[in-house]
């Protein structure tokens, strides 16, 4: 295709999401390489510079893992969630908010654009309650088990970040609660960018991870394009599995919640965002019961 033919062909799709608030969830496994993050960025800036209301939500699981480890803690999940102890937020909240919140901002800064890292307890976005005990399969019996400080969001306060794309700047959120008393909490970064793309009445919620969107069993292929039963067969199914459960659950609760489409792509590879977008082919999945193109 010529050059002129792929800049046309994003025009109705300009068009159309011109105004309209888009939540991007950037997952640790898509945050490996800082060129191709880079290119990310850049990404999100065109996007808001052609009037797309862009919020960014960031994971960093696989940082949170590394420096544990490296502390000699011992990472525990349940269901994908992070059992979080003291020492354990302490780290969360270091590598969370000191580096990935603020690598992402510089980067956003220098792709030209202005970005403001907040977290989920900042103007108290996002109000979480510490998440009941959970009950855990061990050795053929079951077992309650604690997470300590992980958050069940209650109540997303978006004033903030309406103030904040009301002037421009690209909102980058660091997966942080806080509850009625003011008590820091842990939330899984795909729940929260599902909560806040219902809160916005967001148009898109689009998760960035390491792989190339929804996969088939073999994991040879990429479902395009499915509704949210197909999503929820795939999880009764165990086709989807691990990492990728709480990624699907968020864009079903996303979709109930209001909003039209959810996508799940590569982060790992260069313009994949706007590729997504602005083609009618795409390049990940897109979750949607709409039957129109985008
Ligand atoms: N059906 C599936 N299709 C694609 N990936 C799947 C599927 N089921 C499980 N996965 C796993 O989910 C992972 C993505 O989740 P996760 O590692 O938590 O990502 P992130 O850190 O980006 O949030 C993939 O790397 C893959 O191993
Ligand atoms: C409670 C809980 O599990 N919180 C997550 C927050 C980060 C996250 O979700 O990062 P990814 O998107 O990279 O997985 C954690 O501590 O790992």
């Amino acid at each position: 295709m010529k050059r002129e033919d792929v800049l046309m062909q994003a025009l109705p799709y300009i068009q159309k999401f011109h105004g309209r608030s888009m939540v991007i969830k950037l997952g640790g496994h898509a945050m490996v390489d800082t060129d191709i993050m880079d290119t990310v960025i850049r990404d999100v800036v065109l996007l808001q510079l052609v009037g797309i209301k862009c919020v960014i939500v960031h994971g960093g699981g696989p940082e949170i893992t590394e420096k544990m480890k490296a502390m000699g803690k011992k990472p525990r999940f349940v269901s994908g969630l992070r059992i979080t102890d003291d020492d354990t937020l302490e780290v969360a909240q270091m590598v969370l908010v000191g580096k990935i919140n603020s690598k992402i901002v510089s980067l956003v800064s220098r792709a030209g654009g202005r970005a403001v890292g907040i977290s989920g307890n900042d103007a108290n976005l996002i109000i979480a309650k510490k998440m009941e005990r959970q009950k855990v399969r061990i050795d053929n019996h079951e077992e309650e088990v604690d997470l300590g400080h992980v958050g069940e969001i209650e109540e997303i306060r978006p004033a903030v970040l309406h103030t904040l794309l009301d002037n421009q700047f690209i909102p980058v959120i660091s997966p942080l609660a806080i509850d009625r008393n003011g008590n820091d909490l842990n939330i899984n970064a795909d729940t929260a960018a599902g909560e806040l793309a219902i809160a916005l009445g967001a148009y898109k919620l689009i998760s960035m991870t390491d792989v190339d969107g929804i996969m088939d069993r073999e994991r040879t292929k990429v479902f395009h394009r499915m509704t949210p039963q197909d999503a929820e067969n795939l999880i009764a199914s165990g086709v989807v599995s691990e990492g990728m459960i709480p990624k699907v659950l968020a864009v079903l609760r996303a979709l109930q919640g209001g909003v039209p489409y959810a996508h799940i792509i590569n982060g790992n590879l260069a313009h994949n965002l706007i590729m997504e977008l602005f083609t009618s082919e795409g390049v990940g999945t897109m979750i949607t019961d709409r039957d129109d193109e985008v």
